[in-house]
């Protein structure tokens, strides 16, 4: 399970990583060698007979590799060629040193370059690069993206910001195939990023691991190695009630099947109990449907907090279904006033559009907030827009909220208050249908029921989210997705 290293770091951080590796004696010509060779290495993994190739070079060290790209190819037998942007007398440092050991054609960059290419090695411009393309370095991309030639890049297609995930007016390369080194940047999982890399290879190039330490990353790739450790696992001597009491709130009588799908996650992802907690009116119909769930009847938020005053209900989600306005907003204050974990979701976060200020200012800190970007912009307004990235407009609303806040996406995005985040990177875009959104809530309050603490709860809660679609599969209906569980949670157990 510890293969992949899941840290993400910044561009600041990925200079500190070479500096640190520079201080404790790895060469940063090594480092620019042994990158260019895990980039050879993929490229020969994907056209295994040798055909033209094309290495677009920039001027900084991103270029630097594409000439070690360059030379390891042509050592091979294979027909290269370089396009380089700039002169090469400007070229400086490892750059100028790798450029000085390439002996083969090297023409100006420009769209003509790429004639007759069967695959484009990009190395123009890295993670660092902090503005948009321009000049015959935007033809040439422009050119590229409409070329058949397959394009493999190095580090990041380049135009594409590594901390942002996004260019800056749109243009970057399209890559089928992305290295990068030492560790992901954030630009590999956002979007639209993430799809600009296609598949992303991770290289180790000789950067000492304990760079990391130093580093202290707080952004990961959500997966097994952020929160395996603190994945409640199957002890023989628990019965039931080690395993919590989930409370899902119910919506009225016309509004029950999300609550229940939410139970139904709950019950799946392993809470030992599960209750839906239904308003009189609306018990009929949920006991209609419910068999191993149990049905709690209320009334009101007066009803709800005596309901929780049970000390074994020790986790609550309210949301899905329970509808917009005040009594909405007094049930959520029932349940932060019982003080047990929580999950905020749908209507429980827009009933709090424009009063924002006494929902943060309550006891939230035992809670997930769980708002797609509708609801998101509802409770934090303007965040998204002004923020240079989705992870930073998240860590922003989790410090406001002061709980752990998720953001669903294809990159769903969960931050918590000190200052932790992780990226989902495992999701198929057949998770969109009705009703996925409340069997996460539902995940999300399993595990909080069985006392995983609410950013890691989220976090593994997301990942068995996407891998539940991913494994049913096309034709996916929310009701699916709690029994895509017990095979996952199969091999789980053996890996973690
Ligand atoms: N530890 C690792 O991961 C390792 C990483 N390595 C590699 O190094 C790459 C990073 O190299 P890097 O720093 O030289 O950046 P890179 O994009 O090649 O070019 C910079 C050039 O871009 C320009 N330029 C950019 N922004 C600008 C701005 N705002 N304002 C003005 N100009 C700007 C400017 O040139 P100009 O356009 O002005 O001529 C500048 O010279 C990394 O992606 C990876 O491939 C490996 O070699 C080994 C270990
Ligand atoms: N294109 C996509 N790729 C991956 N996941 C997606 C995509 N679109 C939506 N999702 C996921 O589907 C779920 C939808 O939740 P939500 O919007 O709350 O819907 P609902 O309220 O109908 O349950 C979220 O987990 C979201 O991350
Ligand atoms: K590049």
């Amino acid at each position: 399970m510890h293969d992949v290293p899941h840290e993400i770091i910044t561009v600041a951080q990925m200079y500190a990583a070479d500096r640190f590796a520079a201080e404790h004696g790895v060469p940063t010509l090594n480092l620019m060698e042994a990158a260019g060779r895990a980039v050879a290495d993929l490229v020969l993994r994907r056209k295994p007979k040798p055909g033209p190739v094309v290495v677009l070079c920039g001027p900084g060290n991103n270029g630097g590799d594409g000439f070690v790209v360059a030379r390891l190819l042509k050592a091979r037998g294979w027909p290269v060629t370089v396009a380089l942007l700039g002169a090469r007398d400007a070229l400086k440092g490892d750059a100028a040193i790798n450029a000085g050991r390439w002996s083969g054609e090297t023409v100006p960059l420009s769209p003509a370059a790429l004639a007759g290419a069967e695959l484009v090695v990009d190395a123009l411009y890295g993670a660092g690069l902090s503005r948009l393309l321009e000049g015959v370095a935007r033809d040439t991309v422009m050119a590229l993206n409409n070329h058949t030639a397959q394009v493999v890049a190095i580090d990041v297609p380049s135009g594409l910001h590594g901390d942002l995930g996004r260019a800056y007016d749109g243009l970057c390369v399209a890559a089928d195939a992305t290295v990068t080194f030492f560790r992901k940047k954030p630009a590999h999982v956002l979007m639209p990023g993430r799809i600009a890399c296609g598949p992303v290879t991770l290289a180790q190039i000789g950067i000492p691991d304990e760079a990391i330490e130093a580093i202290k990353p707080a952004l990961f790739v959500n997966g097994k190695r952020l929160w395996g450790r603190a994945y409640p696992k199957p002890d023989p001597r628990a019965h039931k009630y080690a395993h919590g009491h989930a409370v899902v709130v119910s919506g009225p009588a016309h509004a029950t099947g999300a609550a229940r799908l939410a139970a139904r996650g709950a019950l799946r992802i392993g809470a030992g109990l599960v209750s839906v907690a239904s308003p009189r009116a609306a018990v009929d119909v949920n006991a209609k449907h419910l068999t191993a769930i149990m049905v709690k009847p209320f009334d009101g938020a007066e009803g709800l907090a005596q309901l929780l005053s049970d000390k074994r209900y020790n986790a609550v989600a309210i949301g899905p279904g329970v509808g917009v306005g005040e009594a909405t907003r007094a049930m959520v204050y029932a349940v932060l006033d019982s003080d047990r974990a929580a999950v905020l979701d749908a209507d429980a976060l827009t009933s709090f559009a424009g009063e924002t200020e006494a929902l943060f200012g309550s006891a939230l800190g035992k809670s997930v907030l769980t708002p797609h970007e509708g609801e998101f912009e509802r409770l934090f307004p303007g965040l998204l827009k002004s923020s240079s990235s989705r992870i930073d407009a998240v860590r922003t609303a989790a410090a406001q909220a002061g709980c752990v806040v998720l953001l669903k996406g294809p990159d769903t995005t969960v931050a918590a208050p000190d200052g932790r985040v992780s990226i989902n990177t495992n999701a198929p875009p057949y998770l969109g249908t009705a009703g996925s959104g409340d069997v996460l809530a539902g995940f999300i309050l399993g595990l909080l029921a069985q006392h995983m603490e609410p950013f890691l709860a989220a976090s593994a809660a997301v990942w068995m989210h996407g891998l539940a679609a991913t494994q049913f599969g096309p034709g996916l209906i929310a009701e699916d997705l709690p029994e895509q569980v017990p095979a996952i949670l199969r091999r789980l157990y053996e890996e973690i």
